[in-house]
């Protein structure tokens, strides 16, 4: 199966912060979350893929480095980036047909049935809208060019949970053509956790893990007990150690070949935040 986004030996460097070495791919019919702590370096990542900054390494989109895509498959990808882009004075319809004279697939029946649905007023004035309000258009604009591929920066953060899940169906929607795939980057966890098939964790630039979330929910867990007895868990297990003001805790990850060999200890499925959390503030093995 060709890859649909594929990053080989990613690096960027700025005063204090490196990117390191990152190789990635995703497939299509795929929804990748992109974790990690404030700084780890998603926005430079998702910024290197679209061409927006100079780095090294190789991205391509739809097999083909992003200067070599034709104006038709650029404006297959949908962005979000944080935040709303579009002028304070405009209104939703002037939007609609800037971006209709934009995108070579512009999809303004879509367009304008979504805007119905998410309650945004065409002709006000995108100053007096909502923070949610102007994520929403963000959203819906990205939806409507025919995007193949979606790079979304954060695009639920700043919403209610309630917008947050109506965003989340949106993307759902998106995906169940299985020839479509979206990139996610959030620290919302528990939205990774609904939406994503694979979860990418970058910390202080440099990889982590790329997994299938499946693997993560199946396998990972999280061990509670006395330091002694976690630092017999062997080094391919043990991925983590994180100290606590009585116990200690590790994140392994087989948690029932653990649970079978260490009767002592107490061993549960891990969640996304757990993961994120040992491997940010714990000793890594
Ligand atoms: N233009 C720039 N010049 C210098 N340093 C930069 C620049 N852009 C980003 N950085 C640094 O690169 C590092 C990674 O930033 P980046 O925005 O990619 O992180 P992030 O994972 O997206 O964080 P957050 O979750 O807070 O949005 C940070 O230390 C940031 O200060």
């Amino acid at each position: 199966m060709d890859a649909i986004l594929s990053i080989e030996h990613l690096h960027k460097q700025y005063s204090g912060f490196e990117l390191n070495d990152l190789c990635l791919q995703l497939n299509p019919g795929e929804v990748m979350g992109f974790i990690g702590e404030n700084g780890a370096g998603k926005t430079t990542t998702i910024k290197s893929i679209l061409g927006l900054i100079r780095h090294d390494g190789e991205v391509r989109i739809f097999g083909k480095p992003f200067e070599q895509l034709s104006e038709r498959e650029r404006g297959q990808i949908g962005v979000v980036l944080d935040g709303c882009h579009f002028h304070d004075p405009l209104t939703v319809k002037r939007v609609e047909q800037i971006l209709s004279g934009i995108y070579p697939e512009w999809e303004r029946t879509k367009f304008l049935q979504l805007c119905e649905r998410f309650g945004l007023p065409l002709n006000k004035k995108i100053k007096t809208f909502s923070t949610g309000m102007k994520m929403k258009l963000s959203i819906i604009a990205a939806l409507s060019h025919n995007a193949r591929l979606l790079i979304l920066d954060e695009p639920t953060s700043g919403l209610d949970p309630i917008v947050r899940d109506e965003m989340l169906d949106l993307f759902y929607d998106f995906i169940q053509d299985e020839t479509h795939s979206i990139l996610f980057s959030s620290h919302i966890t528990t939205d990774i956790e609904k939406i994503a098939d694979r979860v990418t964790f970058i910390h202080q630039g440099r990889l982590q893990f790329s997994l299938p979330k499946d693997v993560l929910h199946d396998e990972y867990g999280i061990v509670k007990g006395a330091r002694s007895e976690i630092e017999k868990i062997d080094s391919d297990s043990l991925l983590a150690i994180v100290p606590q003001s009585l116990t200690c805790q590790g994140l392994v990850r087989n948690r029932e070949e653990v649970r079978q060999a260490f009767g002592k200890l107490n061993v549960e499925a891990a969640t996304l935040e757990e993961i994120m959390l040992c491997m940010v503030k714990g000793e890594l093995r």
